[in-house]
């Protein structure tokens, strides 16, 4: 495989787990690498998502953590793991924007701090990492990129490739307004509040997410844009993962 930022080889299959707060560009820059390495894209949000629209739609009382669990341990979901077109299906229903909507937005957490659906999903996401399951279809040789809260640290520390891609509240908040609303005008901002900077908190109870571990490299994208976000990532992964010539002795 090439890295098509610097024309060198890189390992294969190459392994990359970004974390990061909510808004920080996680997703897009992830899936913009992806598809410039010819990699899958694994969205581990979306799985917790998708948790949280499957405990609603059985009528699981949020406040029992067993049955949370038990749902989710039940849940029949598929992902596509191609970063052009990722899917996401729950008993066979495309379901990748409802799991988007505000009212999964503003609950989610509450399955994301429930430590036996964490130990469910880290589970899958490792299937999926190592190989194990590819779903949905999509050909993963040339491996993967990986992204979420807890990838770097708990669920692929042995990735070869780990970023931390975190980036000011203000400009967390202002790039989810222009998203959401088409605006960043303040009060649009003062409304991403809760979706932002809420959900941080109450998922960095379970998650840390804010400080790079060991061996984690931190990209800070408040004064990027996005296609120099995307361009530092590349160059973090070509430095990170080269395939060096053996040295002559
Ligand atoms: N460097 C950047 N400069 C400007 N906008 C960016 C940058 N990176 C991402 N964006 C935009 O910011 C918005 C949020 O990005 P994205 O959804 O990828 O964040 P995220 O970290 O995955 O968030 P969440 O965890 O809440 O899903 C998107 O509209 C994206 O296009
Ligand atoms: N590895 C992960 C991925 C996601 N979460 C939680 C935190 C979020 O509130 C929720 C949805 O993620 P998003 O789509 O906004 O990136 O899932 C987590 O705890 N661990």
């Amino acid at each position: 495989m090439t890295d098509t930022a610097t024309d060198l080889p890189v390992r294969t299959p190459l392994s990359i787990a970004v974390d990061g707060p909510s808004g920080s560009g996680k997703s897009s820059v992830s899936k913009a690498v992806a598809r410039s390495l010819g990699l899958a894209y694994l969205d581990t949000g979306a799985m917790y998502r998708a948790a949280t629209l499957w405990v609603v739609r059985e009528g699981v009382d949020f406040d029992d953590q067993s049955a949370v669990a038990a749902a989710v341990r039940a849940m029949p979901l598929v992902q596509t793991l191609d970063p052009v077109d990722p899917g996401v299906a729950l008993a066979g229903q495309d379901v990748a924007e409802a799991i988007r909507s505000e009212d999964v937005t503003r609950v989610v957490s509450r399955v994301a701090t429930n430590l036996d659906v964490r130990a469910e999903l880290r589970r899958r996401q490792r299937e999926i990492i190592d190989g194990e399951t590819r779903p949905g279809g999509y050909s993963a040789g040339r491996g993967i990129v990986a992204e979420g809260r807890d990838i770097t640290t708990v669920v692929a520390p042995d990735a070869d490739v780990r970023i931390l891609l975190t980036a000011s509240e203000e400009s967390r908040l202002a790039r989810r307004s222009l998203e959401v609303r088409g605006t960043a005008d303040a009060e649009s901002v003062a409304a991403m509040r809760d979706q932002v900077l809420r959900r941080d908190r109450d998922d960095s109870t379970v998650t840390e997410f804010t400080v790079a571990a060991d061996g984690v490299v931190t990209l800070d994208s408040s004064d990027l844009d996005f296609d120099q976000t995307v361009a530092a990532a590349l160059q973090i992964v070509s430095r990170a993962a080269h395939v060096r010539p053996a040295t002559k002795a």
